[in-house]
């Protein structure tokens, strides 16, 4: 069942199309990605998911209600990570929940949220003294205090260092067992492929694609590449001839094998065959990276060209 459609949402500021003719649908308990890079739309279109911007144009629904119309209503369906500090630096961890708790009518019990989220010990912490990953788990505490079917996560872990990038993604994967639908709107690459079931691909405010992270890769690409060192002198031509292969060649003591399909078994028994190993070999497979650049024709970091 769909939790959020969104049907040819497009929203300007002055000149700036910001989002325009953007459409998908969210599924219930799924966690959605919106990936793009700086300044693609993402947050614009989330913000008219909450019903903080009204869209120029095009549909919404969020649990059937519409964000412009029903908003008050859907406030208190859909939990909204804030995405910079909004809080007094003098609340506790635990009065901030509390505050939070006393704007719904069925809330979550802030010492069970704390203890879920690794807060427990900073009940009395205030916030301008949490480290960057408490004040992001405070954050989605937060967005999950009112009992939420639908959680909208917003760059959550920017700026925070890999461990704690890492434990935030295992608190997402709880958030989601727990039944709570999950729009993850992110630039990172393995933070999408890490986390999303399917993620919308947004690129200067048009989606580019809706899909699985290895379906988008599907899309794109079935190569791999195979990196090894032989284990004795080897003459790389019986490689290149295999009909998988598509190109050979060498880095330093290593054979970089490039191909398509399934390329590790003819690579491994015609080594056999000639009596050499494989050593420290290594596949990588096409990634998410290499999807928006063959959808877009641009790399991630790229500025797109003015329209
Ligand atoms: N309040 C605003 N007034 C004017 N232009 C805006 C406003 N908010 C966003 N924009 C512009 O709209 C476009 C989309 O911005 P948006 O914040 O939605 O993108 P984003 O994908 O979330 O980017 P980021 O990852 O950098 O937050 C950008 O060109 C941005 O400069």
């Amino acid at each position: 069942m769909s939790i959020i459609e969104v049907a040819n949402l497009r929203k300007t500021y002055g000149s700036t199309v910001a989002v325009d003719d953007v459409s998908f649908h969210v599924e219930e308990g799924e966690i959605f990605g919106i990936l793009g890079p700086n300044g693609a739309g993402k947050t614009t279109t989330v913000e008219c998911i909450e019903g903080l911007r009204r869209p120029d144009d095009g549909t919404i629904r969020v649990l059937g209600l519409d964000p412009t119309r029903d908003r008050l209503e859907l406030r208190l369906k859909v939990g909204a990570q804030l995405q910079e500090s909004e809080l007094p630096e003098k609340l506790s961890v635990r009065e901030a929940l509390e505050l939070y708790a006393s704007f719904y009518p069925d809330p979550a019990d802030p010492q069970v949220l704390m203890t879920e989220l690794g807060l427990a010990g900073k009940a009395d912490t205030k916030f301008g003294k949490l480290s960057g990953g408490q004040r992001q788990r405070l954050s989605i505490a937060l967005a999950l205090i009112g009992n939420p079917s639908v959680a909208v996560l917003d760059e959550l872990t920017t700026g925070l260092d890999p461990q704690a990038r890492r434990d935030t993604w295992q608190l997402v994967e709880n958030i989601r067992a727990r039944g709570v639908t999950i729009v993850l709107v992110t630039h990172l690459m393995d933070e999408a492929q890490r986390l999303c079931d399917r993620l919308a691909v947004i690129d200067a405010g048009r989606v580019v694609a809706v899909d699985s992270p290895a379906g988008l890769v599907d899309r794109v690409s079935d190569e791999m590449r195979v990196a090894f060192r032989p284990s004795a002198p080897l003459d790389v031509s019986i490689l290149a001839d295999l009909p998988e292969v598509t190109e050979v060649s060498r880095n330093g003591e290593h054979v970089v094998v490039t191909g398509t399909g399934d390329l590790l078994y003819p690579l491994v028994t015609t080594l056999a065959a000639h009596d050499v190993a494989a050593v420290e070999l290594r596949t990588e497979h096409a990634n998410l990276e290499d999807a928006f650049v063959t959808l877009t024709g641009r790399s991630f970091d790229e500025e797109p060209t003015a329209a």
